[in-house]
C-alpha cells in the first residue's frame, strides 16, 4: 500500500486551540487526485524542531511514506522551524518547490515572499512544506504536484497515478 506523510505542525492544532484544518485539507485534495491505493499516516505535532524532525524521520524511514506533506511553521516567526527540519533530514534539497509556490502564492497575497517553504529527499522519501493559511493549502499543492509523481519515481519508489480530469501529472518520456 503506498504510503503518505500528513504532519500539520502548529502550537494551537497540537494543544487542541483549534482544529486541524490544513493537514484535513491534504487529506482531503490527495483523495480527490490520487486513483492508486494508498492511506495517509497523519500527526499534529507542535513548532519543535526537534520533534518535527523525529517524526519526519519516523514518518519516511519506519512507517515507509514515499511523500510525507508538511503544513505550517514556514515563516519567519521565532517558533517557525519547518524548513530548518526539512533540511535537517534530507540528503538534497529541491528549491524548485518552493520558487513555484511563492510565485503562485504571490498571485493571492504579498505576503507569498514571507514563507520559507521548500522541499527536499531523505532516503526514498520527498518531503514537501506548505503554509499554514488554510487557504495556501490548494494553491501551493496544486501548482507543485504535477511534477510530483515523476520525482516519486526517480527515487524508486511507487508509481502515483491520478485522476487526470482533475489533476494531470507530467512524467517526461524516456
Ligand atoms: N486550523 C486553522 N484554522 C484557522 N486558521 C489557521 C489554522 N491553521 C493555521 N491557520 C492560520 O494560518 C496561520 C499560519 O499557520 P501556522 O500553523 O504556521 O500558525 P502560527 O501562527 O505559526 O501559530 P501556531 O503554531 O500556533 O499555529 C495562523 O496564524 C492562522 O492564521
Ligand atoms: N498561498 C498562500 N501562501 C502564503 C500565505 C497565504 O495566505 N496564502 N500566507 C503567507 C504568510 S502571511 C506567511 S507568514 C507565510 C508562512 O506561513 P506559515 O508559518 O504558516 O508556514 O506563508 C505565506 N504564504
Amino acid at each position: 500500500m503506498i504510503r503518505i506523510g500528513i504532519i500539520n505542525v502548529s502550537d494551537r492544532a497540537s494543544a487542541g486551540v483549534y482544529e486541524d484544518i490544513p493537514g484535513k485539507a491534504v487529506v482531503k485534495l490527495l483523495t480527490d487526485w490520487l486513483t492508486c491505493d494508498w492511506e495517509p499516516v497523519y500527526r499534529v505535532i507542535p513548532d519543535e524542531q526537534d520533534q518535527l524532525e523525529a517524526t519526519m524521520i519516523e514518518l519516511a524511514d519506519a512507517e515507509g511514506c514515499c511523500l510525507v506533506v508538511t503544513t505550517g511553521g514556514t515563516g519567519p516567526a521565532l517558533r517557525d522551524v519547518t524548513p530548518e527540519a526539512t533540511e535537517a533530514v534530507c540528503q538534497k534539497m529541491l528549491p524548485g518547490f518552493g520558487e513555484l509556490m511563492r510565485q503562485e502564492s504571490l498571485k493571492y497575497v504579498p505576503t507569498a515572499i514571507l514563507s520559507r517553504q521548500t522541499a527536499g529527499i531523505r532516503n526514498q522519501t520527498l518531503i514537501l512544506n506548505l503554509p499554514g493559511k488554510p487557504t495556501a493549502i490548494g494553491q501551493c499543492l496544486s501548482v507543485v504536484f504535477p511534477a510530483i509523481p515523476y520525482c516519486i519515481d526517480l527515487i524508486d519508489g511507487p508509481f502515483l497515478t491520478t485522476n487526470e480530469t482533475i489533476l494531470k501529472v507530467f512524467r517526461p518520456k524516456s
